[in-house]
């Protein structure tokens, strides 16, 4: 990891899920051949990818009861658990539509409408993602949303692992696809003749989803880009080396495209992070990927004061944000730019990956400053809806019909005005 000085212009960016040239040309040319071959070109990709080739690529239900019948007690008890927690701090987010009155008997109104059919993508290319089952899934149902399907990579023995599908079977879910990669969310985009298509694509990814998601933005609706992980530490002088070493670690594993930035006031803690990474990544079992993460992008920066490292961890947006310093609350007030925030040495990140109950998709890529992480928002959609009685129209059709002539409308105009023609107005 480089120790570098932040300096007067600080402004931190990564720049990532532009890809390069030849991912987008890649995603391009699968999502066009998925378009035009739907399940032969699936199959082609996930052949060509993932080493698999599956006549049928829907899960069956004996594949879910077998999964299910096999799997370990304690740990579908802690899925359990997970599950609770996050349908709890979603059930939160629950919105009610609400309705105006107006004088004379008219109203406006918003509606509260759950989307109809959504795609969940669920990683699984260099590992299982139960979790991002979860994660995905509660929002969707706690929106009310019908058809909930999703698709995930299958390993190289044709089947998805057995967590995933005991965490779908916990929630009820049983369209399943053994698809990843852009082929997956092109399917869910367009269609083919096993999959009918959806309205919106959410769940995270890796560079590849992240692109493709991207690109089929307008034909149907995306969470956000939830691509390559990401973690920023703000840690000072109080903060364990050990400690936030393995937190950056925790993140570093997940991708070589992975990032992990530590923005510290302390020059004893940046030396002291850089020995501990490199002494824990020894032996880490994903140790050849969380090495090239932190060869790639993991980078040390010192500020010279708080309020700088503030102002650079607002500039990088990260996904994750660590704060880890005295008075760790209030500074963590002054954080506009993240996807999570992660508050004091307990709150460790994967806290927040498993169990605590907040969202683990969250934006990338400095995305945060517009975007926020999954929610049941992301599964609902607002109509506004008028109700005007004949009073109302009646004192403020000529209003309406003057605001049309002076944008040239006469069509608008006439429009309104047509109500009074039987009564010869
Ligand atoms: N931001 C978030 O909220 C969040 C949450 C969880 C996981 N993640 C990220 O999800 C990602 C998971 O990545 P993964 O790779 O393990 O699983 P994945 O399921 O995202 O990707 C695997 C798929 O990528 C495709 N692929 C692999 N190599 C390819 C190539 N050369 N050309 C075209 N397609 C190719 C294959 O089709 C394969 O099925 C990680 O980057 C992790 O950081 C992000
Ligand atoms: N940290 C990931 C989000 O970037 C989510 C995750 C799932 N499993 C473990 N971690
Ligand atoms: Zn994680």
């Amino acid at each position: 990891m480089k120790i570098t000085k932040l300096t007067d212009a600080i402004s931190l960016k990564r720049q990532l899920e532009g890809g390069n040239e030849e991912q987008l040309k890649t995603v391009r040319q699968v999502l066009q051949d998925v378009r035009d071959n739907g399940d032969e070109a699936v199959r082609k990709y996930s052949e060509m990818w993932d080493g698999i080739s599956l006549s049928d690529f829907r899960v069956s239900q004996e594949e879910i009861d077998e999964a299910v019948a096999g799997f370990d007690p304690q740990l579908k008890q802690d899925l359990v658990e997970a599950a609770e927690n996050i349908r709890y701090y979603h059930e939160a987010q629950k919105r009610d539509g609400y309705k105006l009155p107006l004088a004379d008997g008219s109203w406006l109104s918003q509606r509260i409408i759950p989307l109809d059919a959504v795609g969940l993508y669920v990683p699984g290319g260099s590992a299982a993602y139960p979790s991002s089952v979860l994660m995905n899934v509660i929002p969707a149902q706690v929106a009310g949303v019908e058809r909930i399907v999703i698709t995930s990579p299958a390993g190289r023995d044709g089947l998805l692992p057995s967590a995933v599908l005991v965490s779908a079977s916990i929630l009820g879910i049983s369209e399943i696809y053994k698809v990843g990669g852009a082929q997956a969310i092109a399917a869910l985009a367009y269609g083919t003749e096993t999959i009918a298509p959806v309205d919106k694509i959410t769940g995270p990814g890796n560079i590849f989803v992240a692109l493709a998601k991207r690109e089929v933005f307008g034909e149907v609706a995306i969470d956000m880009i939830a691509g390559p992980s990401e973690i920023c530490v703000l840690a000072d002088d109080s903060a364990f080396a050990d400690e936030v070493a393995a937190d950056l670690l925790s993140q570093a594993e997940h991708d070589p495209l992975a990032c992990a930035v530590l923005i510290t006031t302390s020059e004893r803690l940046a030396k002291e992070v850089k020995e501990e990474v490199e002494k824990q990544l020894t032996g880490l079992p994903r140790e050849e990927i969380a090495r090239k993460s932190i060869e790639n992008f993991g980078q040390i920066y010192i500020a010279e004061n708080i309020d700088r490292a503030i102002e650079a961890v607002n500039s990088l947006a990260p996904e994750h944000l660590e704060v880890i310093t005295k008075d760790a609350v209030d500074i963590s007030e002054k954080i506009r730019h993240a996807g999570a925030v992660f508050i004091g040495r307990y709150s460790s990140e994967p806290v927040g990956d498993y169990f605590a109950g907040t969202n683990h998709v969250l934006p990338t890529n400095s995305t945060a400053r517009f975007a926020s992480g999954l929610n049941v928002d992301d599964f609902i959609k607002r109509t506004n809806v008028v109700y005007y009685s004949e009073k109302t129209w009646e004192q403020n059709a000529p209003k309406i019909a003057r605001l049309a002539r002076m944008e040239g409308l006469e069509g608008h105009a006439r429009a309104v005005e047509s109500r009074g023609w039987s009564k010869g107005e």
